[in-house]
C-alpha cells in the first residue's frame, strides 16, 4: 500500500471527496462544494466570497481560514527545516561517503585491492551477519516497500565484524594447517557474502558474463578501479539531486491528450500552446521566476547537459511572444526550453510557488509522436520526482501509453492519473469503471491509491482568464490537493530515499571489502611470518657455513695441486734414472752413421721422457677429476644440487712438446777424461795404454818393447822410433773407433741425465702439470663461491621480500581497519537520518 497517506484531517476530507467522486459517478451533475470542510488548496477569498453565508458565519469562517493559512505555515516552515536538515545531513554523508570511494580508488593505485571471489553456487558455510543485513537492504531498495532497512542490526553487524574477522583468522590458520596446497584465501572466500550489492564486477564477454576471478589481479583491479569511479559518479547525480531544491513533475501522455491544456489548467494561465494539432514537439519545463531571481524569462536551450541560467551563452533569451511559435517548431534546434513564470497567486494556492518546495512543471512531446522523443521521455525517468500521466477519455489508454505504463512501473510504482476531457464523454461511469480497469493491469498500486491518484477532469473547461475569482471545478479543485500532496509526499521518497539506500549499499559493500582485505592482509602477514620462520635457519647456516665451505674447497684443492706437482717430480726422476733403458737395445750403424746413432739415442730417451710425462698429465687429470668429485659433493652437501662446471677433459691441451734436447757433440763419441789441466800428454798415454791394455796388454807390451830394445840397440831403436809411434798411434785410433758405440752411449745416457737432472726440466713439468690441475680445480671453486653467494643472495632477497610483505599487509591492514571503521561510522550517521520523519512532515503540511 502506498506509504505516504494524507494524516487524519486530510484523509477525511478525502473520504468526503471520494463520496462526491462515487456520488458522480451515479449523477453526472457535479455538487456543490462544501467549503466548510474544504481544506488546504482552497483559495480563503473564494470562501468569503460565498453569497449563501449569513455575515457572523462569514466572520468565523474567515476566522478558520486565517487559522488555516496560519497553520499552513506554520507547518510548511517546520516540514522546510526538518526536510532541509535531512538533506542537509545527507549531502554530508554523501560527501564523505565520495571520500572513501576516492580514498578506496586511490588506495587501489598504490595496492591493489584484493576482490573476495563469491561462489555461484550455495555452500554450506554460516554467512556473516554483514551479508545478512545487506540482503535485507537488497530486499528493501524499492522505495515503496516504504518501510526502512532494519540497519540497527545491520550496524550492530557491522560493529561486530572485528569479531567475525578473528574467528576468520581462527579459521584461517587452521586451513593453512590442513592444506598448504590451496591458497587459504580461497577457502576463506565462501565465508563471506556471497554478492555485493554496489561494488559487484561483472566481466561480460558477448552475452555471458564470466567470473571476474578468472582474470589476473591487475585486471580485477582496473575492474574496480571503473566500478569506484562509477560509484562516485552515482553519488555525484544523488549529491545534485538531494541538493536541488525544486521537484520535477512530468506530464506526459498520448498526443493530443490534453497535456498543455493541462498544465495551463494548473498554473492558471494559457501559458503553453495547445491545439486540434499536435502541437508540442519538445520538453517545456515550466518553474516559478522566483528561482531565476523573480525574473519572466524564456530559456531555449540547445545543450540540456551545458545549461547553466547564470551562464547566457548556454541558452537563447526567447520572447514571451514567441513561445507558442517555438514549442511547436519542429526542428531540432532546442532541445528543451525552461520558462520561468511569476504565480500572482498566494503561496497555498500556487503549485509552483508554494511556500514549501519549488516544483517544475515538465510538458513533454506526445508519447505517440515519433521514437525519439518517446525514449527521451523514459531518459527523464530517474530525475523526475513525479510522473503525471494524461490520458484522454476518449482514447483510453493506447498501445505507446500502456507501454510507458508498464515500463514506469520498474522506476515509480505509483504514477498520477489525468484523465482528461471527461466532459466529451457521455456515459462517464462506463468511461471510469473501463479506464480504471485498464490501471488496474497497468500499474495494479496505482489502482489501489485510485481516490488519490486517478482524477477525471476536463482541463479545457478551467477558466485561464487574468484575475477570474471563478471557482475551480470540485474535481479539478481536488485533483490539485492531490497533486499537490503526492508531490511534497513523493519529494523525500524520490530523492532521498534513494540516496540513503545507496549510501547504506555502498557503506556495507566497502565494509565488507575491508573486511575481506584485512582477512587477505592478515594472512598474508601470517603466511610470511611463517616463511620467513621457516627460512631464517637456512639462511643463518648458509651464512656460517660460507667461509668454512669455502677454505675446505681452497684446501682440497691445493692439496690435489702440491700431491700433483710432488707425485709428478718424484716419478719424473726415476724415469730420468732409467732413461738408459731407452738405447740399451739400439743397434750401432757403424762409424758412417755414428752421428746419427748419436742423435737417435738422444730422441730416444727423450721420447721416453715425453711417454712419462704423458702418463703423469693422465695421472694429473684422474687426480684432479676426483678431488673435482669431492668439491662438489662438499659444496652440495651445504647447497642446492648444481652442474659441475669444471672439466679435465680440456686439460693439457693444446699438447705442448715437452721434449728434453740434448745436443750431440763431437767428444760425446770419445769416452776419454778430458781435464783442461791435463796436458794433451796425458790423454796419449792414457789413451795408449787403455789402447795397448786393450790390444795386447800393458805388461806384455812393455816387455816386448824392453827385448826389442836391448836387441836392436839405442841407435836402431831412434831408428825405428817412428814407425813405433805411428803403429801406436794407428792402435789408438783403432781401439777409440772401436770403443765409440759404447762411449757415444755412456756419455750421452751421462749427459742426458745431467741435463735433465741438473736443469730446472723436472721441476718445471712438475709445475707445468700441477698448474694444469689448479686451473681446473680453480674454476668449480669459484663455481662453488658463486653457487653459494647466489644461494645467500636468493635468501636474502626472499628475507627482504617476505619482510616487504610483513610490512605491507601490516600497513594494509592498519589501512582497511581505519576503512572499515569509517564505513562503519558513516552507517551509523546515515543510519539515523529519519526520512519517514519527512514524509509524514510532507502529508501533515499540506493537510
Ligand atoms: N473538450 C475538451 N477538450 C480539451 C480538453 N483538454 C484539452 N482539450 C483540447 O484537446 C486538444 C489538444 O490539447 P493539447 O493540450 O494541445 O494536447 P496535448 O496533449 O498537449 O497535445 P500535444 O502536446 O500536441 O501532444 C486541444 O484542442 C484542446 O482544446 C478538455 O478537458 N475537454
Amino acid at each position: 500500500m502506498y506509504g505516504v497517506k494524507p494524516l487524519g484531517h486530510f484523509r477525511r476530507n478525502s473520504d468526503s471527496n471520494l463520496d462526491d467522486m462515487q456520488d458522480g459517478w451515479a449523477s453526472p451533475k457535479p455538487k456543490p462544494l462544501d467549503l466548510s470542510q474544504s481544506v488546504g488548496f482552497i483559495p480563503a477569498s473564494s470562501t468569503l466570497q460565498s453569497p449563501s453565508m449569513s455575515p457572523s458565519s462569514s466572520v468565523s469562517t474567515a476566522i478558520r481560514a486565517a487559522a488555516r493559512t496560519h497553520q499552513y505555515r506554520m507547518n510548511a516552515a517546520q516540514e522546510h527545516r526538518s526536510y532541509h536538515d535531512t538533506c542537509q545531513r545527507l549531502l554530508t554523508h554523501i560527501s564523505a561517503v565520495t571520500h572513501l570511494c576516492n580514498e578506496l580508488y586511490q588506495g587501489n593505485k598504490d595496492r591493489a585491492i584484493y576482490y573476495p571471489p563469491f561462489p555461484k553456487a550455495h555452500h554450506p558455510h554460516p554467512v556473516t551477519r554483514i551479508q545478512q543485513a545487506s540482503q535485507l537492504v537488497t530486499s528493501t531498495s524499492d522505495f515503496e516497500t516504504a518501510s526502512q532497512p532494519d540497519l540497527t542490526s545491520s550496524l550492530s553487524t557491522m560493529s561486530s565484524a572485528s569479531s567475525v574477522l578473528s574467528s576468520h583468522e581462527q579459521l584461517y590458520r587452521r586451513m593453512s594447517v590442513q592444506s598448504e596446497a590451496t591458497s587459504p584465501l580461497m577457502q576463506l572466500g565462501p565465508l563471506f557474502k556471497k554478492e555485493f550489492n554496489v561494488l559487484h564486477l561483472d566481466l561480460k564477454i558477448g552475452h555471458a558474463s564470466t567470473s571476474v576471478h578468472t582474470l589476473e589481479q591487475k585486471s580485477i583491479a582496473s575492474l574496480l578501479d571503473e566500478k569506484l569511479l562509477q560509484c562516485q559518479r552515482h553519488l555525484l547525480n544523488l549529491h545534485n539531486r538531494v541538493a536541488d531544491t525544486s521537484s520535477k513533475v512530468l506530464i506526459t501522455g498520448d498526443l493530443n491528450a490534453g497535456k498543455s491544456t493541462f498544465v495551463n489548467a494548473l498554473l492558471k494561465r494559457e501559458m503553453l500552446p495547445a491545439d486540434q494539432q499536435p502541437c508540442t514537439n519538445m520538453f517545456c519545463e515550466v518553474l516559478d521566476a522566483t528561482v531565476n531571481d523573480g525574473f519572466e524569462q524564456i530559456h531555449a536551450i540547445p545543450q540540456v547537459d551545458q545549461y547553466d541560467r547564470l551562464n547566457p551563452d548556454t541558452y537563447h533569451l526567447i520572447d514571451m511572444r514567441h513561445l507558442h511559435k517555438l514549442v511547436m517548431d519542429d526542428s531540432d534546434q532546442y532541445q528543451m526550453v525552461k520558462v520561468y513564470t511569476n504565480d500572482a497567486r498566494a503561496t497555498e494556492e500556487s503549485l509552483l510557488h508554494n511556500g514549501v518546495v519549488d516544483i517544475a512543471l515538465i510538458d513533454s512531446p506526445g508519447l505517440n509522436t515519433d521514437s525519439v522523443k518517446t525514449t527521451a521521455v523514459f531518459a527523464r525517468q530517474e530525475e523526475i520526482d513525479v510522473v503525471v500521466f494524461v490520458v484522454s477519455a476518449e482514447n483510453h489508454f493506447t498501445l505507446s501509453g500502456k507501454e510507458f505504463l508498464l515500463n514506469a512501473a520498474n522506476e515509480k510504482t505509483h504514477i498520477f492519473i489525468v484523465v482528461n476531457r471527461f466532459d466529451s464523454i457521455r456515459d462517464k461511469d462506463r468511461c471510469k469503471r473501463m479506464i480504471l480497469e485498464q490501471i488496474r493491469q497497468l500499474s495494479p498500486a496505482t489502482y489501489d491509491d485510485a481516490d488519490d491518484l486517478v482524477h477525471f477532469v476536463s482541463s479545457g473547461s478551467v477558466d485561464l482568464t487574468p484575475g477570474s475569482r471563478k471557482l475551480d471545478a470540485p474535481e479539478f479543485a481536488r485533483l490539485e490537493e492531490r497533486l499537490r500532496a503526492f508531490v511534497l509526499g513523493n519529494r523525500a521518497k524520490s530523492k532521498l530515499l534513494p540516496a540513503k539506500n545507496y549510501l547504506v549499499k555502498l557503506l556495507l559493500d566497502i565494509g565488507v571489502l575491508a573486511e575481506a582485505n584485512m582477512a587477505d592482509a592478515s594472512a598474508k602477514h601470517e603466511d610470511a611470518a611463517a616463511m620467513l620462520e621457516h627460512d631464517m635457519p637456512a639462511y643463518e647456516q648458509l651464512m656460517r657455513v660460507r667461509d668454512r665451505l669455502l677454505t675446505q674447497v681452497e684446501r682440497m684443492a691445493e692439496s690435489t695441486v702440491s700431491s700433483i706437482r710432488r707425485q709428478t717430480i718424484q716419478q719424473l726422476r726415476e724415469a730420468v734414472e732409467q732413461v738408459q733403458d731407452a738405447v740399451q737395445n739400439m743397434d750401432y750403424p757403424g762409424l758412417l752413421f755414428v752421428w746419427q746413432y748419436a742423435q737417435d739415442m738422444c730422441d730416444s730417451m727423450s721420447n721416453l721422457l715425453v711417454q712419462e710425462i704423458r702418463r703423469l698429465e693422465g695421472q694429473a687429470k684422474n687426480e684432479t677429476e676426483q678431488s673435482l668429485v669431492r668439491i662438489h659433493e662438499a659444496a652440495e652437501a651445504q647447497l642446492d644440487v648444481f652442474p659441475r662446471v669444471a672439466q679435465v677433459d680440456r686439460m693439457f691441451l693444446p699438447v705442448r712438446d715437452v721434449g728434453l734436447v740434448v745436443q750431440v757433440e763431437a767428444t760425446d763419441f770419445f769416452d776419454i777424461a778430458l781435464d783442461e789441466r791435463l796436458s794433451g800428454a796425458a790423454l796419449s798415454v792414457s789413451a795408449m795404454a787403455m789402447l795397448g791394455s786393450r790390444m795386447m796388454g800393458i805388461r806384455t807390451t812393455l816387455e816386448s818393447l824392453m827385448d826389442i830394445t836391448s836387441v836392436i840397440g839405442s841407435q836402431n831403436m831412434r831408428r825405428l822410433a817412428l814407425p813405433l809411434v805411428g803403429l801406436a798411434s794407428a792402435g789408438f785410433l783403432l781401439y777409440v773407433v772401436n770403443d765409440m758405440p759404447h762411449a757415444v752411449k755412456r756419455k750421452l745416457v751421462r749427459k742426458f741425465k745431467q741435463a735433465a737432472l741438473e736443469s730446472s726440466y723436472i721441476d718445471q713439468q712438475g709445475r707445468r702439470i700441477a698448474r694444469a690441475s689448479r686451473k681446473v680445480l680453480r674454476v668449480e671453486g669459484w663455481e662453488t663461491q658463486t653457487q653459494l653467494q647466489r644461494a645467500i643472495e636468493i635468501k636474502e632477497s626472499r628475507r627482504n621480500e617476505l619482510q616487504l610483505v610483513l610490512q605491507s599487509s601490516q600497513e594494509a591492514y592498519a589501512y582497511y581497519t581505519t576503512v572499515y571503521d569509517k564505513a562503519n561510522a558513516l552507517l551509523s550517521k546515515v543510519d539515523i537520518v529519519q526520512i519517514d520523519q519527512c514524509i509524514k512532515l510532507d502529508s501533515a503540511s499540506t493537510a
